[in-house]
């Protein structure tokens, strides 16, 4: 099945398609992980986005029952170089060519990843498709550039109906924006009494079930088309103590004043160094964002600043100077990357501990 993968730019890569026939358009972004694209496939943050692997071998490891961070993935397609169709590993269960067949979801392999993260890294992020190598390139183009992709990301991948996750530990309430599988498992480690809910559930329904804590999730899109959840995060400042991760993190920047913009390229990948400022520690961290709250606006706002990033030194932490809060805007659930900032979980258990004496 020969396809292209064309840019909005007019870049076109000629490549071999994999997993589901038909055409499929989004944000094409690029991934530097090695490892982990069954994670990222499944991560509800690249809801809309067509991911590029820069690691040059996808897929030699397989498909495996456990490595799932959503059940239906919600990514828009995936870019590789070499597709590797005879994985070898003792947990695979199936290729990723049959994940994408099983999933309708579309891929395209063959194509010069270095040259396509190249026009990324230089010109921002853009808008793709992968289409028949038939396809009128002209056409295409042309329809890219006249499209406006969906802005209601977060409503597509949250849970429609809250659901528990038992435990005997703290009650924490999971707002889901698009939450990965990883920041459940990490709250069930610590005994935590989960309570996973919509993004739309309001701060009056969140009190009503008595939490100890509150952990919003991460999730796909723009973090400024998500205005209830502003309100939301407002109303229970102070009540509980909260933790934000990725969009979480950024809407807690929202709720307080701050603003955020969009990265020219974003981060994406295992192996992101932060620097904790307090700690003046460095962590490897797992990104995934496009977005990131901008630091001179929160010099008018109650939130310092307690994360950098050591690649762009762009914001990748904030603390309230006043109430229970704080947040980062990489994963330390890792699924997939290094788990430097696991201990960040600790810190929420901690948190909740103090609230209560
Ligand atoms: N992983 C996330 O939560 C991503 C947050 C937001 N959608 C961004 O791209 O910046």
């Amino acid at each position: 099945m020969k396809k292209k993968l064309i840019l909005e730019s007019g870049e076109v890569f000629y490549g071999t398609g994999f997993g589901a026939e038909q055409d499929t358009a989004g944000e094409v972004v690029f991934n530097t992980g090695m490892t982990g694209y069954q994670e990222l496939i499944s991560d509800p943050s690249y809801c809309g986005q067509i991911v590029c692997m820069t690691y040059p071998l996808i897929g030699n490891y397989g498909i495996n029952r456990d490595d799932y961070e959503s059940i239906e993935p919600a990514i828009k397609g995936l870019i590789v170089k070499e597709l590797c169709d005879l994985p070898s590993n003792f947990r695979t269960q199936i290729t990723l060519d049959e994940l994408f067949q099983k999933k309708n979801l579309s891929g395209i392999s063959g194509i010069d990843t270095r040259r396509l993260t190249r026009i990324l890294r230089n010109k921002g992020v853009e808008k793709g498709k992968i289409v028949n190598a038939d396809a009128d390139e002209q056409a295409v183009i042309e329809e890219l550039k006249s499209t406006t992709f969906p802005t209601n990301q977060v409503e597509q991948v949250s849970t429609k109906t809250s659901y528990a996750s038992p435990g005997r530990g703290f009650k924490v309430v999971l707002v889901d924006f698009g939450s990965k599988l990883g920041i459940i498992r990490e709250l069930s480690q610590r005994n935590c009494d989960i309570i996973v809910v919509s993004h739309d559930t309001t701060a009056e329904e969140i009190l009503l079930m008595d939490p100890d804590g509150i952990m919003l999730s991460n999730g796909p899109g723009d973090p400024e088309d998500n205005a209830d959840a502003l309100v939301m995060i407002q109303k229970l400042l102070g009540k509980v103590p909260i933790f934000g991760i990725c969009l979480g993190h950024q809407l807690i920047g929202l709720a307080c004043g701050a603003k955020t913009y969009k990265l020219k390229f974003g981060h994406r990948g295992g192996n992101h160094p932060v620097l904790d400022l307090e700690k003046n520690k460095v962590a490897i961290t797992s990104q995934n964002h496009g977005y990131a709250i901008d630091q001179e606006s929160l010099k008018n706002t109650d939130l310092v600043e307690t994360h950098i990033a050591l690649n762009d030194r762009t914001n990748e932490g904030v603390k309230h100077k006043i109430h229970p809060c704080f947040s980062v805007q990489y994963h330390p659930e890792a699924s997939p990357g290094p788990e430097d900032a696991n201990y960040l979980f600790d810190e929420f258990i901690t948190l909740m501990e103090d609230f209560k004496k």
